[in-house]
């Protein structure tokens, strides 16, 4: 026998530890099942192969998996039975056609314990297929590998619901290409967090990305914000002039968000800009070649704006290339657990806490019809974990049902419960009351705003700075 040193054994611990995260790096399919075909440890892109969920899958048995149809043949039963590797073709429920190996594992005496199996995705392009079927593999293939990204992404979007994985889909190929997109949807919706993720999958990627927020840059500044300008350009001109924000995303992205708020003389100016590539300093008479793509936002109907004068045709026809929609969180309910689970541990860790959301209380969160979208779940799975802390120690906590009935029925303040200085109380009270307002109005941005008797770039401010507290 080898002799394994303390440190190789640490190690080998460590992997066997993280063995199913190893599985999950792997880009081909991958699981080990017991001798009777129940399925013990696998990976993502097995699952993503047969169309249902890892946890699924790690409850199944491969016999059943091939009853239903996911499989139309399994080798891991077949290997345990003949006690020797065993290859072969097999196709799943996704018509992806793959090469499979089952490899027992016996101990001393010879039984099979383990079955490890292994599907090669790319060994079925070799296998003479027509062009069409050759296509649909690639395509199916790169569905996959993006989807197995996005699974092993930490800072990834959920989708959870099949609007949103179409959609995350769409972004994928969308992302591979130059063209300027326009994301609408709802304010929470994840327009921005869409937008990155679209840089990310870029070629851009080692790039800027910038983002403007046109409905919160002040006026009098939008234009030397968005093209810089040269040295004493104009009175309070800092001395050394300044590079413009469409400068900063050379090479990068460009993200305009509410771009229905870019008053219309700038809009001339950004056609331009978009159809030149160049732009001119303020103060300056170079004009300077630029390369950036461009995504735009708005929670706002361009298209109809165009008709009614307020948003330039041409520019509207410059940006919509493409138009991804991001539907509201309501009509997307699969999407509400999975985000408030993964906002929960997020908070868990920020807080440094070990404790679990009850049925009752995903059961409610399921309930809302969230109009602030998705912003506002994670502010309210937030405030479950606030309160938990302030009102609770011990290890598992059943979230309070007073609490998620002030959800229900939008009535954030009475669930509060303050600590802290008199700056954090206020603060925290603006946030709840802010919330409860926007919950009021639909998630109506400027009816919001003046039901709070604030301007709507102040409320923006607002919402931003609250999300950059955590
Ligand atoms: N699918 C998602 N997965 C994970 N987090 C999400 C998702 N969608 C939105 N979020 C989070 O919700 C919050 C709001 O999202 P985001 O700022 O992208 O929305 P938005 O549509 O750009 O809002 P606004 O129009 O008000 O600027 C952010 O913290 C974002 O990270």
């Amino acid at each position: 026998m080898p002799r394994v040193s303390k440190k190789t054994g640490r190690n080998y611990q460590l992997a066997k530890q993280n063995l199913g995260q190893i599985f999950d790096n792997l880009p081909d399919p991958i699981f080990v099942t017991d001798r009777h075909g129940n399925i013990l440890l696998s990976n993502s892109t097995t699952a993503l192969t047969l169309d249902i969920s890892l946890d699924q899958l790690l409850k199944s048995n491969v016999r059943d998996l091939v009853n239903k149809g996911y499989y139309t043949k399994s080798y891991a039963l077949e290997a345990a039975e003949k006690k020797c590797v065993v290859k072969g073709e097999l196709t799943t429920k996704l018509n992806i056609k793959q090469m499979s190996t089952s490899t027992p594992i016996m101990d001393e005496e010879g039984n099979v314990v383990l079955v490890l199996t292994t599907g090669r995705l790319a060994e079925a392009l070799e296998k003479g297929m027509s062009s069409e079927e050759l296509e649909s593999v690639n395509r199916r293939k790169r569905e996959i590998e993006y989807l197995r990204s996005y699974v092993l992404d930490k800072d990834s979007i959920v989708a959870e619901s099949k609007a949103m994985k179409q959609l995350l889909l769409q972004a994928h190929v969308v992302a591979q290409t130059d063209s300027s997109v326009v994301l609408y949807g709802e304010s929470g919706t994840g327009k921005e967090i869409l937008a990155k993720y679209l840089h990310r999958h870029s070629k851009r990627s080692a790039e800027a990305f910038i983002a403007v927020n046109c409905a919160t840059l002040p006026e009098h500044l939008v234009e030397s914000e968005l093209f810089g300008y040269e040295k004493g350009a104009f009175t309070g001109a800092s001395a050394d002039g300044k590079i413009g924000l469409f400068e900063a995303a050379h090479r990068g992205t460009l993200f305009l968000d509410e771009i229905a708020e870019l008053p219309l003389p700038l809009q001339a100016k950004l056609l331009r800009v978009l159809e030149t590539h160049e732009v001119r300093r303020l103060g300056s008479h170079v004009d300077r070649r630029l390369d950036f793509r461009l995504i735009a936002a708005t929670h706002k109907d361009l298209q109809k704006m165009t008709q009614e004068g307020t948003f330039r045709a041409d520019l509207f026809y410059r940006l919509n290339v493409i138009p991804v929609q991001i539907p509201p969180l309501r009509e997307r309910p699969a999407d509400i657990i999975a985000l408030a689970l993964n906002f929960f541990e997020k908070f868990k860790k920020k807080y440094g806490l070990e404790i679990q959301m009850s049925a009752e209380t995903l059961d409610s969160l399921q309930k809302h019809n969230w109009p602030g979208n998705v912003r506002e779940l994670r502010n309210v799975v937030e405030r479950l974990v606030i309160n938990s802390l302030q009102n609770y120690s011990s290890e598992d906590i059943d979230m309070e049902h007073q609490m998620l009935g002030s959800i229900t029925q939008g009535n954030y303040l009475q669930a509060a419960s303050y600590s802290g200085t008199l700056k954090e109380v206020i603060k925290s009270v603006e946030k709840q009351y802010i919330y409860q307002v926007l919950n009021e109005c639909g998630g109506r941005m400027g009816e919001a705003a003046d039901k709070l008797g604030i301007y709507r770039t102040v409320l923006y401010r607002k919402l931003k700075a609250i999300e950059q507290e955590i």
